[in-house]
């Protein structure tokens, strides 16, 4: 279980972004988080795993107060949650295999990564998770080689390699073209329908939160506009997520 209290985030510049928001998440809740660009989602999603300090308010996951966590504790939190991103954040020129074996980096000796070497049992896991996201054929490849939507699931391959029990995904899809963001979604899906992995996960398009999401929770100007299904988002509601003269567009 997830619990945010009275979350609130105030930039260095005085901005404040997130805005005494509160809402819990049961364990294997698949929650799509929506709201216009620079509504707080990425923020919320970086205070979770402390990439982010709050300002004010309290975090509590599984019963860990990560807002009042000290710093190994915190690198213990990070191995738990996994996080994916916009921008994929691969090494682009190394091969697709050692991406993912950095997923595992806070689990093994930080020299076999100096040295290049992992164990075999890590590189036979890091195939299985490639095999798990559909691309186990392009393990040896270098990252740069692969589609946009491919390299996301080599970012998601990474993220399974600390076995998280929460994934946080920052606009999965935002930089791919329709049929290639639903090519990542199913598989966050599937991870969330046959694991229980519970996924928090930031999107533009609310038809995808339809598609895909349990529970929407909607940010406006950081402060929380929105909790519930998505079926429950009509017209209204959507015009007081997005504004009066937004119109749902689909992605299909
Ligand atoms: N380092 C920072 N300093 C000051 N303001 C910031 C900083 N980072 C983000 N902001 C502001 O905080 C607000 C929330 O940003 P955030 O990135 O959380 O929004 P978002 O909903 O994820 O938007 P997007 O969809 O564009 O990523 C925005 O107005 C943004 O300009």
């Amino acid at each position: 279980m997830l619990i945010i209290e009275n979350l609130t985030h105030v930039y260095e510049n005085g901005f404040k972004a997130l805005d005494n928001v509160s809402f819990e998440v049961p364990d294997g809740q698949f929650v799509a988080l929506i709201g216009l660009s620079g509504s707080g989602k990425s923020t919320l999603l970086r205070c979770i795993n402390r990439l982010l300090e709050p300002t004010s308010g309290r975090i509590i996951w599984n019963g860990l107060d990560v807002t009042a966590i000290s710093d190994e504790e915190i690198r213990y939190l990070r191995r738990r949650i996994g996080m994916i991103f916009q921008q994929f954040n691969l090494v682009k020129r190394s091969k697709v295999i050692t991406n993912v074996l950095t997923g595992r980096l806070g689990y093994t000796s930080p020299l076999y990564s100096f040295i290049n070497y992992f164990p075999k049992s890590e590189r036979d896991k890091a195939l299985a998770n490639l095999q798990r996201v559909g691309i186990g054929s392009q393990a040896y490849k270098r990252a740069s080689e692969l589609s946009g939507g491919q390299q996301q699931r080599v970012a998601i391959a990474r993220a399974l390699m600390q076995d998280p029990e929460l994934m946080l995904a920052d606009e999965p899809v935002a930089s791919l073209d329709p049929a290639t963001s639903h090519s990542v979604m199913k598989y966050l899906d599937l991870l969330n329908t046959e694991d229980g992995l519970t996924i928090l996960c930031s999107l533009h398009f609310l038809s995808l939160a339809r598609t895909y999401a349990d529970r929407v929770i909607a940010l406006k100007d950081g402060q929380l506009a929105f909790d519930g299904t998505p079926e429950e988002i009509d017209n209204a509601r959507f015009k007081e997520i997005y504004g009066e003269d937004a119109v749902e567009v689909g992605i299909s």
